[in-house]
């Protein structure tokens, strides 16, 4: 038998796996790295991060991912060296994060790559009958086995298209077995650059569990605030948005696409939420001559209504009330307040931090595909039922280190 099947076999029959989990998100600011133990599959899954840590993008890894970010043209060449460059500046990138903590190598069971997405284009999107939901992640996992010694599972989105989904939001696996709690009815919120939130029904029926994503979390008030202010990366709490006003016309524009008449569930990127649709929504409002902090304010609100729109209507059409619902906060848009007190106006809610289930909101998505690999290699089966949005699947290809 090959040695890696062997370990593989191995692995499945431990206790508690040592599983590193990769996120890049559409925030394009660094690779989180969570090194998890795992034990258990499936519901019985437990989960402790026992390191975690964002290793930030240098300007240069930023520049180079642009070029290709979200992008209907661009230099072919240039994406095929990107997927390896990235796969070998991640696999690095984790080489150093075992070394920093004198953690050998030989430790780690598995790590489950995501990858950095680089264009999200569901049928919705591309519009185009005989081409099916599509997307990319690139960073190669064999360049991370090799480079990392250590069998790497990545590229998990395609099987879930293969399956008949749309490649995202995959984290509702994750969110269900680690989050699920009979009695409660959970919303697991993640803002990041794009906005999702995973229905966890008091019921635990995997039937009524639902998944979607609502639109800009974070990647407009990021693109902006870059836009005006240059030294900034991002509207740190919100300071500039603060100082504005929103502008009701504009965002009447902003809301008006035929993504939010789009049915539920949904998945969109930064192709659709782009500097041009800001600028085309600025057009048609006249308020081209707008002032920074008005515009970063409506776009805020953008994020928070069309976040809270979605949740009230996904959620109604399964409960009554929203009232006896707890709403779990993760990803980068947690720590905007004037994003969160918005969100607290418009939804009855009972506000927390996934922190409070043990999982930091930071590390959560990257936890979430250590989940993953987790249940492709030691999981049994589990079904989802028919629900539009959740196939039944394992999920990541599998690079051997040799
Ligand atoms: N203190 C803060 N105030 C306001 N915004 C913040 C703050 N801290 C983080 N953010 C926001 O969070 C973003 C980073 O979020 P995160 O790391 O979840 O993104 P991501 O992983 O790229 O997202 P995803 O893949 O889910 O789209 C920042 O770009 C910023 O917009
Ligand atoms: C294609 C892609 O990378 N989508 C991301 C993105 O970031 C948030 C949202 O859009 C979500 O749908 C997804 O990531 C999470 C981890 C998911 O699939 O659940």
């Amino acid at each position: 038998m090959n040695k890696n099947i062997n370990a593989l076999y191995q692995i499945a029959q431990k206790e508690t796996r040592n599983i590193i989990g990769l996120m890049s998100g559409t925030s394009l600011d660094g690779l989180d790295i969570a090194l998890c133990k795992i034990s258990g599959s499936g519901q019985n899954s437990t989960v402790r991060i026992a390191q975690f840590e964002t290793i930030d993008y240098s300007e240069d890894i930023k520049i180079e991912i642009r070029k290709v970010f979200a992008k209907k043209e661009i230099d072919f060449q240039h994406l095929v060296m990107l997927n390896e460059w990235i796969g070998l500046l991640h696999a690095e990138m984790i080489n150093n994060f075992l070394k920093k903590r004198n953690i050998p190598s030989a430790e780690i069971d598995l790590i489950a790559s995501h990858g950095q997405t680089v264009l999200h284009a569901p049928k919705f999107l591309h519009q185009q009958e005989k081409f099916p939901n599509a997307t990319l992640q690139i960073g190669d996992g064999d360049h991370i086995a090799v480079k990392t010694g250590i069998i790497t599972l990545s590229d998990f989105r395609q099987k879930h298209i293969a399956a008949g989904g749309e490649g995202a939001p995959v984290a509702v696996y994750g969110d269900y077995f680690l989050f699920g709690k009979k009695g409660e009815n959970r919303i697991m919120l993640n803002m990041g650059g794009i906005a999702n939130f995973t229905f966890l029904p008091a019921s635990l029926n995997p039937e009524e569990t639902f998944v979607t994503d609502t639109g800009t979390g974070n990647t407009l008030i990021d693109l902006f605030t870059k836009q005006y202010y240059p030294e900034k990366s991002y509207d740190k709490d919100a300071e500039i948005a603060r100082k504005g006003t929103v502008n009701q016309l504009l965002l009447d524009h902003l809301k008006d696409d035929a993504f939010f008449r789009q049915e539920f569930p949904k998945t969109i990127g930064p192709e659709l939420f782009s500097a041009e649709y800001v600028k085309a929504a600025l057009t048609r409002s006249s308020s081209e001559t707008i002032a920074a902090p008005d515009l970063l304010a409506t776009l805020t609100r953008f994020s928070a209504e069309t976040i809270a729109e979605a949740i009230h209507y996904a959620v109604n059409n399964s409960v009554d009330s929203l009232e006896d619902f707890k709403i779990y906060l993760s990803g980068g848009g947690m720590h905007n307040p004037l994003l969160v007190q918005w969100l607290k106006e418009l939804l009855p809610c009972d506000f927390h931090k996934t922190d409070e289930l043990g999982i930091s909101g930071d590390a959560k998505e990257a936890v979430l595909f250590a989940i993953l690999a987790n249940e492709t290699i030691a999981g049994e089966d589990f079904n989802f039922g028919s629900h539009k949005g959740i196939p039944s699947v394992t999920m990541g290809k599998i690079s051997l280190p040799d």
